[in-house]
This record gives structure tokens, C-alpha cells and sequence, in this order.
């Protein structure tokens, strides 16, 4: 599709002259403020299955030139919905090296350093993750707050390998490894909403779920991601550097934001 950026002339307020979605309803991501907030007693703890990869499986490691994105296997899914939501892909959003703070969601105006993204697809109703990215019940994303503070292990099992897909198209093979590990403590206290893709098409096919405790990297972790990545390809002689790949909250109406916690 049309190009598009997260600053300047293709920048995310004109991304719904190419693609009209990002103009129209259920647009995420969006503040969740204290008063669009309902406790809903019945939401679940988020139940996942196969996370724990064995280490002789490979995944593609690659800078889309949106974002970094690690392919993820189908066999992992997330099994507290009624149907199956398998795993597509996990990728990043954050600030710059001077801007530490670059989620998509925010908590009353808090913005935090960074936000990873588990994209899954319901594949108990569509064959691959393109046939159910522009569904109503296609996609469910799990949302992990990033704050800077206490080494992660987990997250220098790929942040490592990001020196070899510095431009935009690179791909690498990694080892696979335990994809738990870069889930927060809790996975029964997150926010829930109807929403959409935060990047074009903007397709409204999102289940969201946005765990309420953030997971930590360290200073030189979060460094080596808001510094590491060119948007521009290889090829190019002006390199543009991917950082604040992060789109702004968006109008939530009279949306509810169902919270599985009480406090
Ligand atoms: N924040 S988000 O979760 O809404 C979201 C992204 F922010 C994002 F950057 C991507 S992407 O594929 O890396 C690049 C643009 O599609 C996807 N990719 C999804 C959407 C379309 C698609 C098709 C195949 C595989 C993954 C995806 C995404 F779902
Ligand atoms: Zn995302």
C-alpha cells in the first residue's frame, strides 16, 4: 500500500487519505482514563499455551521499516477466549534516545518508555492472519507496558541480534526461545477493548488486551532499541532513523474500558 510515517507529510494525520479506516471508529490507541473504566469481575486471567519455544526453533528477526518484529509460530495461541487466537508475530513501539517514552496506550496521560505487541489472529475462523486482519473478530493483540529499569534477559535474546537489521527489508534467523519470559508478572490484571491496528490499514479487527503491569529493560536495553534501527533501506543514501514509531491516542467517544482489576 501508500507509504507511511509516523512524522512529517505522511505522518499519522494523514494516514486516513490512503487508508480510510485510520479516519473511522473503534481507532486505537487510545488513554485509558480512570472514569472510562468498569471493573468487570468476569474477565478472566489471560491463559497462553506453547510460549516456552525450545531453542532449536528458528524465528525471523526483522526491521519492517515500521517497527522491529519477531515472526512468532502458530502453535502458540492464547486459550482464555472461546475460540483460538494463534500467534502471528510480536513487534516495538517506542520513543527516541531522548524521548524515553514512546507506548501507544497511555494511563491518565502517562506515557511509558515503550510497548510491545503480541499480534494474534483467530484461527479457529480464518486460515492465516491475512484473512483476519480486516475481520471484526479477526485479531487479538496483548499489550505490555516497557519501563526502564532492572536488566531483562528475556528481551537480549533478540535485542543482541538487532545490530544485523539496522535498515528497513533486513531479516535474520534467530533462536527461538521462552516467549513467557517477556510477559509481566501479572496476566490477571489488564485493561480490555474493542479497537483497531495502530498502524495503516487501521482495519477495527482488534481485540485488545493491555496488561496493567509494565515489564522492565535496562536504560542500555531501551538505548539499544531507539537507536539501533534505520526506517530507510540500505540502498538509500539519507538514512532515516526509526524511533517515535508511536501512534497518539485516539478519541475513545463513549468506548468502555473493561478492567479485570478492582483497585
Ligand atoms: N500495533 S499493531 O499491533 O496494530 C501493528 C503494528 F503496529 C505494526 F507495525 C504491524 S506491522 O506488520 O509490523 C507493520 C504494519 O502492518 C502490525 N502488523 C499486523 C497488521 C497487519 C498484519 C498482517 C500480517 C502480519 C501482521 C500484521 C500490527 F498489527
Ligand atoms: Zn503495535
Amino acid at each position: 500500500g501508500a507509504k507511511w510515517t509516523y512524522n512529517g507529510p505522511d505522518g499519522e494525520h494523514n494516514w486516513s487519505s490512503n487508508y480510510p479506516f485510520c479516519g473511522g471508529a473503534f481507532q486505537s490507541p487510545i488513554d485509558f482514563q480512570t472514569q472510562l473504566l468498569r471493573y468487570d469481575p468476569n474477565l478472566p486471567p489471560i491463559q497462553v499455551q506453547n510460549y516456552n519455544l525450545s531453542t532449536n526453533e528458528q524465528l525471523t528477526l526483522s526491521n519492517n521499516g515500521h517497527s522491529v518484529q519477531l515472526s512468532l509460530p502458530s502453535h502458540m495461541y492464547i486459550s482464555s477466549f472461546p475460540q483460538r487466537y494463534s500467534a502471528a508475530q510480536l513487534h516495538f513501539h517506542w520513543g527516541s534516545s531522548n524521548l524515553l517514552t514512546g507506548s501507544e496506550h497511555t494511563v491518565n496521560g502517562k506515557r511509558f518508555a515503550g510497548e510491545m505487541h503480541i499480534v494474534h489472529f483467530n484461527s479457529d475462523k480464518y486460515p492465516n492472519i491475512s484473512m483476519a486482519v480486516d475481520k471484526h473478530d479477526g485479531l487479538a493483540v496483548l499489550g505490555v507496558f516497557i519501563e526502564i529499569g532492572e536488566f531483562n534477559p528475556a528481551f537480549d535474546k533478540f535485542f543482541k541480534y538487532m545490530n544485523g537489521i539496522k535498515y528497513r527489508d533486513q531479516k535474520i534467523q534467530v533462536a527461538a526461545f521462552n516467549i513467557h519470559a517477556l510477559l509481566p508478572a501479572r496476566l490477571d490484571e489488564y485493561y480490555r477493548y474493542d479497537g483497531s491496528l495502530t498502524t495503516p490499514p487501521c482495519y477495527p479487527s482488534v481485540l485488545w488486551t493491555v496488561f496493567r503491569r509494565p515489564v522492565t529493560i535496562s536504560r542500555k536495553q531501551f538505548m539499544a532499541l531507539a537507536t539501533a534501527l534505520y526506517a530507510s533501506n540500505a540502498q538509500e543514501s539519507t538514512t532515516v532513523p526509526l524511533h517515535g514509531n508511536y501512534r497518539k491516542p485516539q478519541i475513545a467517544d463513549n468506548r468502555v474500558v473493561l478492567v479485570s482489576f478492582k483497585d
